[in-house]
C-alpha cells in the first residue's frame, strides 16, 4: 500500500482544509458541503495522474488533434453521509466513473461503546476497474477498513485510492496494518496526532456528518 500526502508543496488546499476546521467557519453547511467537494476535486486532478492514457485523434473544426485520454473505466464509491460532498466533487472531475455508495455508521451503545454497522453497499461491478473510495474522516480506520472488505463482494478491482481529508495516525497506522498487502493507495490531506476517548481525531474538525447535513439520532 502506497500512502500519498497531498499538503505538500503547500497549494490552496490548505485554505479549504482550514475553512473545514475552524470553529468559525464550519458551521455555515453549504459553506462546509463545498469545501469537501473542492478538496474532491482537487484528490480527483492528482488520482487522474496515475491512470494510464493512450494517444488519440480529436477532429476540430480545423485539422485532427492528438490528445491523452484516460483508458481505465473509474468507479467512484463514498462511504455515507459525510462521504457524499466529497464524492460530487471527484465526480465533477471524472464525470465519466460509475458510482457506489455503502453505508458505514457508528452505532453506539448506552456505555459510549461503539460499534461500525455496513447495512447497504450499492456498487457496479468492480473487476480490473480502478476504484476510489472517499470518506472524509479517517478516525479508528474500521469504517474505511470494513466497506473496503465490503465492496469486493462486486469483483476485484485493479487498484483502489481511499481517499480521506482528515486522517488520525492510529487510524493511518491501521489501515495500513490491515490492507498493506492489498493494491491500494491511500490518498490524505492532513495527519493529526491524536484520537480522544470516544475515537474523535484531535484537533481534526468535529463531526464531518453532522456539519454537512445536521444532526442525526
Ligand atoms: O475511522 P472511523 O473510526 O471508522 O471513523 C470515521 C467514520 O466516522 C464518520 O462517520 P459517522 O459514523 O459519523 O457517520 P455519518 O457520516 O453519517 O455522520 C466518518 O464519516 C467516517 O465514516
Ligand atoms: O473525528 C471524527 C471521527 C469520526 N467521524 C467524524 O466525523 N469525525
Ligand atoms: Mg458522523
Amino acid at each position: 500500500m502506497e500512502i500519498k500526502l497531498i499538503n505538500e508543496p503547500f497549494s490552496i488546499l490548505s485554505t479549504f482544509v482550514a475553512e473545514l476546521r475552524d470553529v468559525n467557519i464550519q458551521h455555515d453547511p453549504l459553506r462546509f458541503r463545498r469545501n469537501l467537494e473542492r478538496i474532491g476535486e482537487i484528490f480527483a486532478l492528482e488520482i487522474s495522474k496515475t491512470l494510464t492514457y493512450k494517444e488519440t485523434d480529436i477532429p476540430t473544426p480545423l485539422g485532427t488533434a492528438k490528445e491523452w485520454l484516460p483508458q481505465e473505466q473509474v468507479v467512484v464509491t463514498s462511504i455515507l453521509r459525510a462521504g457524499v460532498p466529497l464524492h460530487n466533487g471527484l465526480l465533477n472531475y471524472l464525470d465519466r466513473a460509475e458510482n457506489g455508495f455503502v453505508s458505514a455508521f457508528r452505532k453506539y451503545t448506552d456505555d459510549g461503546e461503539f460499534r461500525i454497522h455496513i447495512e447497504y453497499i450499492s456498487a457496479p461491478d468492480l473487476n480490473d476497474k480502478i476504484v476510489i473510495m472517499a470518506d472524509p474522516m479517517l478516525a479508528t480506520g474500521s469504517s474505511l477498513e470494513l466497506a473496503y472488505k465490503a465492496i469486493q463482494a462486486n469483483g476485484t478491482p485493479k487498484h483502489v485510492h481511499l481517499v480521506s481529508i482528515v486522517a488520525s495516525q492510529e487510524g493511518v497506522e491501521y489501515i495500513q496494518k490491515k490492507l498493506g498487502d492489498e493494491p491500494v493507495t491511500l490518498w490524505l490531506a492532513t495527519v493529526d496526532d491524536e484520537l480522544n476517548a470516544k475515537s474523535y481525531i484531535v484537533p481534526g474538525l468535529g463531526d464531518a456528518g453532522d456539519l454537512a447535513y445536521g444532526p442525526k439520532l
